[in-house]
C-alpha cells in the first residue's frame, strides 16, 4: 500500500516509521528545515529522539505530490490543526480513503474529528480513526501494541485494520467512530487528573479510585453522545485511559505531574514542546458537559486547576468531599 503519514510530530513520525518496512510511506511535514534535517539525519530530533527512521521512508514538505501518490491517507496533525488540513485535502480531486489519529475536539467549536470530516471532505463515508492505547516512542521502537480502528463502513474498517496490522501492532476493527473518538479524547483530561494525584502523592488508592471514576465519567459523556458502552471498556477507552493515567511517557500526565507542583500552565506547555490534548479537550468538554447535564465532577476539577487557578489539594479535597451519592 502507499501510504501519506501527514504531520511529523511524535505520533506520524512513529507511525510512518512503524509502517515503512511493510509499505511504501511518505511522511510530509510543512517545516522545511525539519524534513532537511531528518533526510540528514535519519531522525526526529525535536519530537521523536533516539528513535531511527528507516531507510525506505521518504520524507516530503510536497502536500500535493504526497497525496497524489497515496491509495491511503493517514493524518497525524493534532485535533487544533485538522481543520485546515482536511480542507487542503478536499480541494484535491479523487481522495482515497482518509484515517485521522488525533485525540481531541477542535479547539473553541466543540467538534470532533468526524464532524470535520463530514464537514469539510467529499467522501466522508471512506474515512475512519485509527486510537488505542501507543506511545510514539515504543510504536517507533516496535514494542508490542493493540489498537482499534473504526469505520462507518465495516468493511473498509476490517481491510484497513488487516493492511496496517504488522507483527507487533495488531488492529481491531470497529465501527463505532464517535465512541472510539471520545475514548481517546476523553482520557486526556483523566491523564493530567492522574498527575496531579500522583504528584501530591496520593497514594494508589486514590489512583485507582480516579481511574474507575474517570471511566464513569468518560462514558457517562459517550453514551450520551452516542458512543456505544463497550466501546468505552475496549482500547480505545479503557484501554487508553490505563495507559496514559500510568505511564510517566504521557505528555497529559505530565502536564498534570507539573500542575501538581504548582507550575503555571504556561510555562508547563512551553517546557513541553509537544501538544497536550487534554487541556483544550478539558475545556471544551466541560462546555459540553454543563450544557447536556452530564456531570463530570472530574473534568470541572481539571478545569479549574487549568485554569481559574485552583491548587491542585484544594481541588482533591472539592472533589473528595462532595455529597455521598450511588455508585452507579
Ligand atoms: N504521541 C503519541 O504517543 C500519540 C499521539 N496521539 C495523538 O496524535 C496527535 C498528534 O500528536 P503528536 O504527534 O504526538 O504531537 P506533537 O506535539 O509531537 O507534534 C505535533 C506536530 O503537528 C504539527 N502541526 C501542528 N500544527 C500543524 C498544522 N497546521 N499543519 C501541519 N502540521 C502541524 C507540528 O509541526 C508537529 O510536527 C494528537 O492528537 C495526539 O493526541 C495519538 C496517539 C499517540
Ligand atoms: O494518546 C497517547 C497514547 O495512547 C499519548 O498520550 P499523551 O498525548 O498524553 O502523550
Amino acid at each position: 500500500m502507499k501510504l501519506a503519514v501527514l504531520g511529523a510530530g511524535a505520533w506520524g513520525t512513529a507511525l510512518a516509521a512503524h509502517w515503512a518496512p511493510h509499505h511504501a510511506v511518505t511522511l510530509w511535514a510543512r517545516n522545511a528545515a525539519d524534513v532537511e534535517a531528518m533526510r540528514r539525519e535519519r531522525v526526529n530530533a525535536r519530537y521523536l529522539p533516539g528513535c531511527l527512521l528507516p531507510d525506505p521512508l521518504q520524507l516530503t514538505t510536497d502536500f500535493q505530490a504526497a497525496v497524489a501518490a497515496a491509495d491511503l491517507i493517514v493524518v497525524a496533525v493534532p485535533s487544533g490543526a485538522l481543520r485546515p488540513t482536511l480542507a487542503a485535502l478536499a480541494a484535491h480531486p479523487g481522495l482515497p480513503p482518509v484515517l485521522w489519529v488525533c485525540k481531541g475536539f477542535e479547539p473553541g467549536s466543540r467538534k470532533l474529528p468526524h464532524q470535520l470530516v463530514a464537514e469539510l471532505l467529499p467522501n466522508p463515508n471512506h474515512t475512519g480513526v485509527l486510537s488505542g492505547p501507543s506511545f510514539a516512542q515504543e510504536v517507533a521502537h516496535g514494542y508490542p501494541t493493540a489498537l482499534t480502528l473504526a469505520a462507518e463502513d465495516g468493511a473498509l474498517a476490517r481491510r484497513l485494520a488487516e493492511a496496517l496490522s504488522s507483527p507487533r501492532l495488531r488492529i481491531y476493527a470497529h465501527d463505532d467512530v464517535i465512541g472510539v473518538e471520545l475514548g481517546g479524547a476523553l482520557k486526556n483530561v483523566m491523564a493530567i487528573a492522574a498527575g496531579v494525584c500522583d504528584g501530591l502523592a496520593l497514594g494508589h488508592n486514590a489512583r485507582a479510585a480516579l481511574i474507575t471514576r474517570g471511566l464513569a465519567e468518560m462514558t457517562r459523556l459517550g453514551v450520551r453522545l452516542g458512543g456505544h458502552f463497550e466501546t468505552f471498556m475496549g482500547l480505545s477507552g479503557l484501554g487508553d485511559l490505563i495507559l496514559t493515567t500510568t505511564g510517566d511517557l504521557s505528555r497529559n500526565r505530565q502536564v498534570g505531574l507539573r500542575l501538581a507542583r504548582g507550575q503555571p500552565l504556561d510555562t508547563i506547555l512551553a517546557e513541553l514542546g509537544h501538544v497536550a490534548e487534554g487541556v483544550t479537550t478539558a475545556r471544551e468538554v466541560a462546555g459540553l458537559a454543563a450544557e447536556l447535564g452530564v456531570d463530570m465532577p472530574i473534568t470541572r476539577a481539571v478545569c479549574q486547576m487549568l485554569f481559574e487557578g485552583l491548587p491542585a489539594a484544594r481541588a482533591v479535597d472539592a472533589l473528595l468531599n462532595r455529597e455521598i451519592k450511588a455508585e452507579f
